[in-house]
């Protein structure tokens, strides 16, 4: 897989270890718990689920898919979809 070829069109999101991993910060806490509120209708659509770390206003999420353990096409698919809720919310 051309890992690095597809974090190309993700430029928030940085390879480590057998994860892809970016933060989002919201304009506030409520708007930070939309995002992961939204977040989660997509992941259960898809079947994947990304982890998330909820620190006030920011959300450190990493992505990888455990069944293969490691990266997947659907890490990079929800990783795009996570990136348009963000900018949605003003993130
Ligand atoms: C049984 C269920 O389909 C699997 O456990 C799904 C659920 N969500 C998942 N999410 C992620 N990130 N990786 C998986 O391998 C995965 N597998």
């Amino acid at each position: 897989m051309d890992i690095e070829g597809k974090l190309n069109d993700l430029p928030e999101w940085r390879l480590e270890g057998n994860e892809i991993r970016r933060s989002v910060t919201a304009p506030d806490f409520p708007a930070a718990i939309r995002i992961v509120d939204e977040i989660a209708v997509r992941a259960e659509e898809l079947n994947h689920h990304p982890d998330i770390d909820i620190r006030w206003r920011t959300l450190h999420l990493a992505l990888t898919t455990h069944d293969q353990g490691g990266l997947t096409d659907r890490d990079f698919t929800l990783a795009a979809l996570i990136d348009d809720i963000a900018a949605k919310h003003g993130a």
